[in-house]
């Protein structure tokens, strides 16, 4: 076996001279700072602060800018060359626009210089290759020469001038800057870890994926929001009744319509019909954002919600029917009305119903969908099969995504590990096996993947589908991890106690250390110097919460970028970044118009842990990857030597 591995090897380095420059090549890779991570989780859909988040990266270029040049430019004039970074076409055509155009010449070859000096600033830890790599190839040879230069050098100074000169003259420079702007945003970020919640609340979960997909290293631990897209995707009706009627309680038709094509006029012809005589008043939408392409009316939007909302409780009473095992059977409220007193009852308790208006449920057989339900499903259900921009983003969430990462010393997972109130890892059983731990995340991340790719006529396929439902709002989901998903309550009961849901053990448990570092070992980090890395719920700072847990072993990085919690958090959310210096937490503040926008720049960073000396690649999982592969090449040159392996020199 081992043989063989090296004869493979030996292609890539056929002389004993190639092997060992590659054992240097790697060996100063070790030696580099390691690159900088960030942390986010709960985007629910707010493109326009994640995106912004993401090209200043949460206002590293800002302070980078500041650092460089707080001597020699004004804030204003920092500002503007942050905004060129993170916007560099629209504040081009805005330059062009309004600039006195005799002095262009001397604000781009400026500009060209202060961007070299931050790409120089932010490109230092990294080698010289994978810079080059990140350039567009066009420009490769020269911003390699720009960022080599020494600038005191009175030889090269006129070859320099003459490079830049020659840049403007050619095309205005314009396609130059937007590269390097680009670079220096490509550089500040060198990975980027999403810790779920993608989807739902916010208007463009469809735009984030957009640039998810584009970006050059990214990793999805999937959220529970995430799971029922996915699940939708994979053909849960339940599920897909489940994101558009979410999506339709927060006014945001444009991600169904315009991001997905989901066509939604099967469904507002079937409402405006069915519930004509209803105003719905219980079902009308949050407005948070206005749609720019599909503006729907309050009133019908609130009709096509309650369709939504009655359908999916048939739906998901339908899986409980199928599946006692989830032992959810008192969640199928619709079979616990009592249609004739207009009450229902959960938990063993009678309540009055707000709202006791049911054309489409027949009392005898409350779980049954009407003709007309039926025929809308089909065609919404045809909607999501074909959605090509969908499959592409799920694919994607499937090939970037699972339960859980262990990076660089950190477990990132969104929800909790569910716990039982003794402390104990809880566990699920099926087909007699029982899982807990980490073993249980890593028996759930096969069935997700089933729930995908069986194809439909296999005998599996429908238990792996109801399950992704059982992700989305079960009490044992590690991604839920709440007792139960109280929709029904909060739509048809006034009395707020029974809209409680019950947290499950781990979040209580987890705030102690001891527990954090059971965790941690289950899954096979050291407890001493690894941390948890979660979302979920939303931290509220403004009561005095911290997103720093159990001694600084747990960060809980729901911040509220989701406008739809701000009010709960008091803040736009958290970036936590991990350099090769600290981890430390960049708290955002609300913003609300284009003035207060600016100070996005200018977050909140709390150091929340110092290194103890700066860690190199050598201190990562990519640096460990790299000395197993120094090993190889090490015995390749053995080899060679030996004449087990001959070398080849042309
Ligand atoms: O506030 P909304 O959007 O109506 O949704 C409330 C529901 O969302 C949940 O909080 C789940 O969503 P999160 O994963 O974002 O917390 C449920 O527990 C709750 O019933
Ligand atoms: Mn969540």
């Amino acid at each position: 076996m081992e043989q063989k591995y090296l004869q493979l090897l030996a292609k890539e380095y056929p002389t004993i001279q190639a092997a060992c420059s590659e054992i240097v090549n790697l060996n100063a890779i070790r030696q580099l700072p390691k690159g900088t991570e960030y942390f986010f989780s709960d985007l629910h859909g707010e493109y326009e602060a994640f995106l912004h988040l993401l090209k200043s990266a949460s206002g590293v270029i800002r302070a980078k800018i500041k650092q460089i040049f707080d001597n020699t430019l004004s804030e204003a004039e920092q500002n503007q060359l942050a905004n060129l970074i993170y916007e560099p076409e629209s504040v081009l055509n805005c330059v062009e626009l309004f600039g006195h155009h005799d002095s262009m010449e001397d604000w781009k070859r400026l500009t060209i210089y202060r961007l070299v000096l931050v790409c120089k600033e932010v490109s230092s830890k990294y080698t010289r290759s994978k810079v080059r790599k990140k350039m567009p190839p066009a420009f490769a040879y020269i911003i390699d020469e720009l960022l080599h230069v020494n600038y005191d050098d009175g030889n090269k100074k006129v070859y320099y001038n003459e490079i830049i000169r020659s840049i403007i003259e050619i095309d205005g420079g314009d396609k130059f800057i937007i590269a390097l702007c680009k670079l220096i945003q490509n550089l500040v970020v060198d990975n980027l870890h999403i810790i779920g919640d993608i989807f739902d609340r916010g208007p463009r979960a469809d735009i984030i994926m957009n640039a998810l997909v584009s970006f050059h290293d990214v990793d999805v631990q999937w959220g529970n929001h995430d799971i029922s897209w996915m699940g939708a995707a994979s053909g849960n009706r339940a599920l897909m009744a489940n994101v558009v009627r979410m999506a339709i309680s927060y006014n945001n038709f444009d991600v169904l319509e315009d991001g997905y094509g989901i066509n939604l006029r099967p469904l507002s012809a079937f409402a405006a019909e069915v519930y004509r005589e209803d105003s719905c008043e219980r079902f009308l939408p949050h407005i948070l954002d206005e749609n720019e392409f599909d503006t729907v009316d309050g009133d019908l939007a609130a009709k096509m919600h309650k369709a939504m909302a009655v359908i999916q409780f048939k739906l998901e009473g339908q899986i409980l029917e199928r599946h006692p095992e989830y032992r959810m059977a008192d969640r199928s409220l619709l079979k616990e009305v009592d249609f004739g007193a207009g009450t229902v009852k959960v938990d063993g308790q009678i309540y009055p119903m707000l709202d006791t208006s049911f054309p489409t449920v027949d009392p005898a057989g409350p779980l049954k969908l009407s003709r007309g339900e039926e025929d809308l499903m089909n065609a919404i259900s045809a909607s999501f099969d074909h959605s090509e921009v969908l499959h592409r983003h799920i694919k994607f969430l499937y090939s970037h995504g699972g339960m859980y990462k262990c990076a660089n010393s950190n477990l990132l997972y969104h929800g909790c590990i569910p716990m039982t109130a003794d402390g104990n890892f809880d566990t699920i059983e099926f087909d007699g096996q029982k899982y807990s731990g980490k073993g249980l995340l890593d028996f759930l991340n096969g069935q997700v993947r089933a729930a995908y790719f069986l194809p439909k006529e296999s005998p599996w396929w429908q238990d792996a589908s109801d399950f992704m439902w059982y992700l989305w709002c079960g009490p044992k989901s590690p991604l839920f991890g709440k007792s139960k998903l109280s929709a029904f309550e909060h739509y048809f009961i006034e009395d707020e106690a029974v809209h409680k849901e019950i947290l499950n053990p781990y979040y209580k448990l987890s705030q102690s250390e001891e527990a954090c570092c059971r965790i941690l070992e289950e899954f096979g980090l050291d407890p001493e110097h690894s941390h948890i890395i979660n979302g979920h719920m939303p931290v509220k700072i403004k009561d005095g919460e911290s997103p720093v847990k159990a001694n600084g072993r747990l960060f809980i990085i729901d911040g509220g970028i989701s406008k739809a919690y701000q009010s709960k958090t008091g803040i736009a959310g958290y970036t936590l970044i991990f350099n090769s210096h600290h981890l430390a937490l960049a708290e955002h503040k609300n913003y609300m118009n284009q003035e207060q926008a600016l100070r996005r720049d200018t977050p909140e960073v709390k150091i929340v842990e110092r290194m103890r000396s700066r860690l190199r690649v050598a201190d990562t999982d990519i640096g460990a990857a790299l000395a197993a592969q120094i090993e190889d090449l090490k015995a390749l040159v053995a080899a060679y030597k030996e004449g087990e392996i001959k070398e080849k020199i042309e």
